[in-house]
């Protein structure tokens, strides 16, 4: 092993003893005069001068009305109207302008849900009182991510004009409405049609009053050019506050945020929100800033240095002449420091300087070679010169190769010790996710604190001051935020390729799927969708350097992505979690690289029929065969990049590779790919069903148990999403298939807690049977698996008094039943059955029946009721520390949950433990789960019951 390249422990050791800190003070903003008209940007989207032809006079934010509509009911006071072609409606931005980077983070508010009359009975029933979502504190919406380099600040300027984010502070909802219904605006609704939005002006105030606020230096020193370029005033917030801010929001409201890497390990830490305090935040930007942190708006700048990560870049780009960042660091990959330092063996003839610790790789004066020898700096290889800097800021400061030094270490644990901090956050650009960098200094800290202390690094690292202005923002409500509210996502669709800015913003899907058909006449291959990446570059789940098949792995691999953050205020925990600090939703784990090859080729095989089912259910057009090659090479590139980086998305699980493919195929505009399937197999079930009832009430109570259960787990079998379900499915009709199925049931099932549930539901002779009060029932796939499975065992706990609340997916995924066509669903079963007819009209489920019901909910009828109700979700699995709010208040008086299918039941919640008794029944479609999960072979079933705990 070459040793000066190397860095072993020992040498970490031998390094970390020898170096003793200098204090400094933190100098995080260079020079960076230069700003760069960028050529590849259309006019359109360059941010003019101010007082340039193009005249804006409003500062309302730019909304695509096309197609609007009032949704639910005309006559209400406050209308909800919905904007389908309005992705970003209202704006609100926030900016860390820095030594180095300029961070943005921008907030772009998402449309209210509409509210039908069928939800708000339901609602009624379930004594939900606030059924419209405008009464929430906090806005719901999403939280972007982007950063782009100091020196290129007119990138930024362009691109915040591009998105409009220049434009305006948080519009309440009424003002919206206010501004759409007055008569000015009904013509601007007619004009705006077919006009680029971009340049759409109306009446209103300019952007000379909008006030944006930031941090950094930057804040101070780009004043003017902001008011210039785009009209708008900077409101300067202190750097400090803003990344102690920023820094206590992402560890209370994000899962995950935070994780530890040792030894190439990322493992990812949930923090508990009530002991986060005290600890110690390292900021490694250009400079460095350590705070000790003891509460909100609590805090101590303890400590600091002005050797940090501007050191290493400035002084890399005077002596390399390399143009960005990464450039440097990927050249210090190929050097060999030896060429200019002074090693220990050179002075000792080869020896180590054993005395007092030193080997003779060891160096012992950084360029130190270059003073003996009569060379130019151009007589020395750029790759070289990069190394001995990274070696000289490391061994000097520490023993990194990439950057931070020891020193700063050394001073952050110090200052944890003498404060008795236990936990040192790092942030800041410095770190870049960089694998190298994070074990160097998680040793470090551990060397130092003789494992007493812990070094943890952040996913947002660098963002944490533009998080903390945007906190500064009154009337967000971003403070209420709970890890709940927040979910994140990874859309293509940044236009950043090669570490280049290629072009502006992507405007809309057909800009997003040109970008990517670029690649494909390029003939190169996307193989991930990279985050943050030099230079100009952008978190929000844009691309990078689609290198070609055959790649070795990049450098920067390791590099998290930075996705978007959606607030979904009406997100809850599911209260019945027995205990929610310690529920893990996935069963399986993908940091198993196994786990991960096997389920990237079942999702990888499963594509190009999943690709015809969405392009078919589009009608086939050219248009949707065009997204579905596009979403084919998104999800592709998705999977990839997950190969690469499993914890590139955060922690991931199967549930979460699951979801991300739903919400890509949403992403192309495929919004329920299996509609017509579903809608078939609805069909021939609901034929079938009246005899299905009569077979079952010639039975005894308990032979019919036993027929429901087995028919749950035998309709089971209709799942579009496994390969070994849709091959059958060429092999007879749905009845036919579902016969098969109910024929083939043995008892024992693999796992069989049957007859506990019986005894629970009929008693034994010392004990009286006790009815459920209300069930929840996690129903799954369209078609026979709730026609003629989940429906019959609802209609059974009906009739033995039982409320059951049918829980759906708000979402399609897969041929999954959601919760807007269960009521249809169940209005056409209710015709073949009194018990579910009755019980729907309880529930408000049946059109017809709903005038009266929605006069006095309570006493509408004497039958317990069903419902419907949708679980918050678009996946075929179910993450239960996420779930809607009315899922949330129908679960307060339940005292059974049955969760049923291989997603919800198996994949997800097959350890999870609750409050109250809960049934999981599934089939398992898939040889390998079924080998891992219950030692047993592909078609067996799972009826597992475990009483509350
Ligand atoms: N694309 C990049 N361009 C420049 N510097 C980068 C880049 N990526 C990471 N860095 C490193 O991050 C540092 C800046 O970190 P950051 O947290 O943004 O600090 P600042 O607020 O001082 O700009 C740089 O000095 C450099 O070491
Ligand atoms: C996506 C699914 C979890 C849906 O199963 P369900 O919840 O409908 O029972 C399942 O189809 C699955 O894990 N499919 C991939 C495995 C395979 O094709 O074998
Ligand atoms: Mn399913």
């Amino acid at each position: 092993m070459d040793n000066s390249n190397s860095s072993t422990k020992d040498n970490q050791e031998q390094q970390l003893n020898t170096n003793i800190g200098i204090d400094g003070h933190i100098n995080n903003i260079d020079d960076a005069g230069k700003i760069l008209e960028r050529e590849d940007f259309g006019e359109r989207d360059m941010a003019p001068m101010a007082g340039s032809s193009i005249h804006r006079s409003s500062s309302r934010p730019q909304l695509d009305l096309s197609g609007a509509a009032i949704q639910g009911n005309f006559e209400e006071k406050d209308p909800t109207i919905l904007l389908p072609n309005q992705s970003d409606d209202i704006s609100h931005l926030a900016l860390d302008i820095g030594g180095s980077l300029i961070k943005l983070v921008y907030f772009s508010r998402t449309a209210n849900q509409p509210v039908n009359d069928r939800r708000k009975i339901i609602k009624a029933r379930l004594g939900i009182t606030n059924v419209n979502r405008r009464s929430y504190p906090i806005l719901g919406g999403r939280l972007h991510f982007v950063k782009f380099e100091t020196t290129k600040i007119t990138e930024c300027l362009d691109f915040i004009y591009s998105k409009q984010l220049h434009r305006g502070g948080i519009c309440p909802m009424s003002d919206f409405l206010n501004f759409l219904w007055s008569s000015d605006n009904l013509c601007c609704n007619f004009l705006i049609t077919g006009m680029d939005s971009r340049h759409w002006q109306s009446e209103g105030p300019n952007t000379e009053n909008t006030i944006i606020k930031a941090t950094g230096g930057g804040a101070y020193k780009f004043a003017d050019l902001f008011k210039e370029r785009l009209g708008i005033s900077i409101e300067k917030e202190d750097e400090m506050n803003c990344l102690v801010a920023g820094a206590n929001f992402l560890l209370k409201a994000i899962r995950h945020e935070a994780f530890t890497h040792m030894e190439g390990q990322k493992e990812f830490v949930q923090i508990d929100s009530n002991d986060l305090f005290p600890y110690l935040l390292v900021n490694i930007g250009s400079g460095v800033s350590m705070i000790k942190v003891d509460g909100e708006g609590t805090f101590q700048r303890v400590s600091g240095t002005n050797v940090g990560g501007g050191t290493y870049w400035g002084l890399g780009k005077l002596l390399t002449k390399c143009k960005n960042f990464d450039e440097l660091l990927e050249l210090s990959q190929r050097g060999d420091n030896r060429t200019i330092d002074m090693l220990v063996g050179d002075i000792y003839g080869g020896m180590d300087y054993s005395k007092i610790g030193l080997s003779a790789s060891t160096i012992a004066s950084s360029f130190g070679k270059t003073v003996s020898e009569n060379k130019e700096l151009e007589d020395y290889r750029p790759e070289d010169i990069s190394l001995s800097l990274l070696r000289m800021i490391s061994y000097n400061i520490g023993q990194a190769r990439h950057m931070v030094s020891f020193y700063v270490l050394q001073i952050a644990y110090l200052n944890a010790l003498r404060f008795g901090l236990k936990r040192i956050f790092f942030g800041g650009f410095f770190i870049r996710g960089h694998a190298y960098t994070m074990d160097t200094i998680s040793f470090a800290v551990h060397f130092w604190s003789k494992g007493d202390a812990q070094a943890m690094f952040l996913r947002h690292e660098g963002f944490l001051g533009a998080l903390g202005a945007f906190m500064s923002y009154e009337k967000h409500g971003l403070d209420d935020l709970m890890v709940h509210h927040l979910v994140e996502r990874f859309p293509m669709g940044a236009p950043y390729i090669g570490g280049n800015v290629h072009g502006p913003p992507l405007g809309d899907l057909n800009e997003k799927i040109s970008w990517m058909e670029k690649f494909v006449l390029k003939g190169t291959e996307i193989t991930a969708p990279v985050p943050t990446s030099p230079p100009g570059t952008t978190g929000l789940g844009g691309f990078e350097v689609p290198s070609s098949k055959g790649d070795t792995l990049r450098p920067d691999a390791s590099k998290l992505n930075v996705g978007v953050l959606h607030l979904v205020p009406s997100l809850e925990v599911f209260p019945l979690l027995a205990d929610p600090k310690t529920y893990e939703p996935n069963t399986i784990d993908l940091s198993d690289h196994g786990e991960l090859e096997y389920w990237f080729t079942v999702l990888s095989d499963h594509m190009p029929d999943l690709v015809d089912k969405a392009v078919a259910s589009e009608g086939g057009t050219d248009d949707s065969k065009r997204r579905g090659d596009a979403f084919a090479r998104a999800f592709s590139a998705h999977l990839a990049r997950l190969m690469e980086e499993p914890a590139a998305y955060g922690k991931l699980g199967l549930a979460n590779l699951l979801e991300l493919r739903e919400e890509c195929l949403r992403e192309f505009h495929f919004l329920d790919p299996y509609r017509s399937i579903k809608q078939r197999e609805n069909e021939a079930s609901l034929a079938v069903l009246s005899d299905l009832l009569m077979e079952l009430d010639s039975m005894d109570e308990e032979t019919r148990l036993l027929t429901l259960i087995e028919g749950v787990l035998a309709a089971n079998i209709f799942d579009w999403g496994s390969r070994a379900c849709v091959d059958l499915y060429h092999k007879g009709t749905i009845i036919e298939i579902y016969r098969m199925s109910r024929n083939k049931m043995q008892r024992p099932w693999r796992v069989d807690d049957f007859d506990v549930f019986k005894e629970r539901i009929f008693g034994s002779a010392e004990k009286r049977p006790q009815q459920y009060k209300r069930a929840l029932l996690f129903v799954d796939n369209s078609g026979a698996d709730v026609v003629l499975g989940m429906l019959p065992l609802a209609r059974e706990l009906l009739r033995r008094g039982t409320e059951v609340v049918l829980v759906a997916n708000s979402l399609p995924a897969l041929n999954d039943v959601t919760a807007m066509e269960l009521p249809d669903i169940v209005a056409e079963a209710a015709k073949h059955c009194d018990i579910l007819r009755g019980a729907a009209e309880a529930g408000g489920l049946l059109v017809d029946a709903m005038i009266n019901i929605q006069d006095n909910p309570r006493e509408s009828s004497f039958s317990v009721p069903l419902m419907v109700v949708e679980n918050g979700c678009g996946s075929p699995c179910i993450d239960l520390r996420q779930v809607s709010s009315e899922l949330a208040a129908a679960a307060k008086d339940a005292d059974l949950i049955i969760l049923e299918g291989m997603g919800r039941a198996l994949h997800t919640n097959f350890n999870a433990k609750f409050k109250c008794d809960a049934l999981k029944l599934a089939m398992v479609k898939n040889q390998r789960l079924a080998a891992k999960l219950i030692k047993g072979n592909i078609y067996d079933c799972v009826c597992r019951f475990e009483r509350a705990s």
